[in-house]
């Protein structure tokens, strides 16, 4: 059975194309032969790059990708290409699995239909980098292939399992019973693979793992028996850490003053937190870590401080997730930044040796020829009790299985 999935980032779109087993079991992660991947970075720069791998074929180019409408489509071509192509047609996918992100009241993976797309278009306002293109491109693929099922895997599932006390905000308790107004948390699909998979690594399922998924968008969650536990993100995946360019945790007592100073309106200033914050606010320059490493070094202090405010961020929200779990087996790295950013990684990491936590900085800075054939390795040190790990994130084969088990049902 041949299973696409489509996983529209904030800053990326990524699709793989699988031959799967339709009786593997959600966590059958190792079970799933990939035909094609294809990837376009920085959608909405000017230019954006694009890379394709299909079969022993591979090709990369550099164009002005301004939406994830035309990501989609260009994915569409290069899967059915007549002479590099891994499909005749894209009838031939038994269906398009997406890693959808908020469903509000829906959380689980559901068979796209009407009632689906109105309730990711009742969380608009609440994941406007998100549900619009999600939506957009769902409702293209359902006119242009009616037959083909479209499955929406949501974020939000895999923190189901967090326990009342760690997901509800305290808020007048009719917003949190009628309005669902309470933590969902996002990046499940991430989380659920480094859950898997760690647990593979470290030979225990029941093993305490702090996945750090670090990219465009940027959440922690902690781990216990391959569940979520506690995660950063809350209602919206504009929370917790800041995200590129969305602001992350703030004050919503902030707003009437910005209002009155700036003379926005509540949904101009809304626009600007989810479009003008995180990194990008804080740097003036750039929500793209590379640019702000690069700017940094050249002096910088804007981008400096941006590095420096994530960073500490993340030591803020990883000291309240080891203390959740009562220490850990295992931290892992994983997102664009996660696995490629040393620098960010070692920030982190440093100066933890009293908690049990010890950074190699080598290993650390030689990763990359360090990776096993998965691009996995460790880079803590031999005294450390807690693993320090990259793990390369699969969110797509978590969706490609919830997709099948979705169309089972
Ligand atoms: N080689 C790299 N080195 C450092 N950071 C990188 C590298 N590649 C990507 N990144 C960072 O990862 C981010 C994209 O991460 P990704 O997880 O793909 O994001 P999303 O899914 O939110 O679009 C970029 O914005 C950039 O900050
Ligand atoms: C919240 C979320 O799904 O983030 P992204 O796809 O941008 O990483
Ligand atoms: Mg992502």
């Amino acid at each position: 059975m041949l299973v696409l999935v489509a996983n529209l980032g904030s800053t990326s779109f990524k699709y793989r194309l699988f031959e799967m087993t339709d009786d593997g079991a959600l966590d059958d992660i190792q079970n799933a032969r990939c035909l094609a991947k294809g990837a376009v970075e920085r959608i909405g720069d000017a230019e954006s790059h694009c890379t394709v791998e299909i079969g022993d074929w591979s090709d990369q180019l550099t164009m002005a990708v301004p939406d994830h409408g035309v990501a989609v489509e260009a994915c569409l071509k290069q899967l059915t290409d007549p002479e590099h192509g891994a499909l005749k047609d894209a009838s031939d996918v038994a269906a398009i699995g997406f890693k959808a992100v908020h469903g509000g009241r829906l959380s689980g993976v559901f068979v796209v239909d009407e009632l689906v797309l109105d309730a990711m278009a009742e969380m608009n306002a609440a994941a406007p980098a998100h549900n619009p293109p999600y939506i957009a491109a769902m409702r293209t693929l359902k006119e242009r292939f009616p037959d083909l099922p479209l499955v929406a895997a949501f974020e939000t599932d895999f923190h189901q399992t967090i326990p009342a006390a760690r997901k509800e905000y305290a808020i007048p308790r009719q917003w949190a019973d009628e309005f669902h107004i309470r933590k969902w948390g996002f990046h499940g699909a991430s989380h659920r693979f480094i859950a898997y998979r760690s647990a593979e690594i470290l030979g225990r399922k029941e093993a305490r793992v702090i996945s750090c998924h670090l990219g465009g968008s940027s959440s922690i969650t902690a781990i216990e028996n391959r569940q979520s536990v506690q995660t950063t993100m809350g209602m919206t995946p504009q929370t917790g850490l800041p995200q590129n360019n969305r602001v992350g945790d703030f004050d919503p007592f902030a707003l009437p003053l910005i209002l009155e100073r700036t003379g926005l309106s509540l949904d101009e200033a809304l626009k600007q937190l989810a479009s003008q914050g995180g990194l990008l606010g804080l740097s003036g320059n750039s929500g793209d870590i590379r640019d702000l490493e690069q700017a940094a070094e050249a002096g910088d202090q804007g981008s400096q401080l941006a590095l420096d405010v994530y960073v500490q961020e993340i030591r803020r929200h990883l000291g309240g997730m080891l203390v959740t779990l009562g220490g850990a087996d295992a931290i892992v790295f994983t997102g664009g930044i996660g696995e490629n950013d040393s620098l960010v990684r070692k920030g982190v990491c440093q100066g933890l040796s009293e908690l049990g936590i010890e950074l190699d900085e080598q290993a650390n800075e030689d990763l990359r020829q360090r990776t096993n054939d998965q691009g996995e390795a460790s880079f803590h040190g031999s005294g450390s009790k807690t693993q320090l790990w990259v793990i390369p994130t699969n969110e797509e084969v978590i969706v490609a299985r919830q997709t099948i088990h979705a169309l089972r049902q």
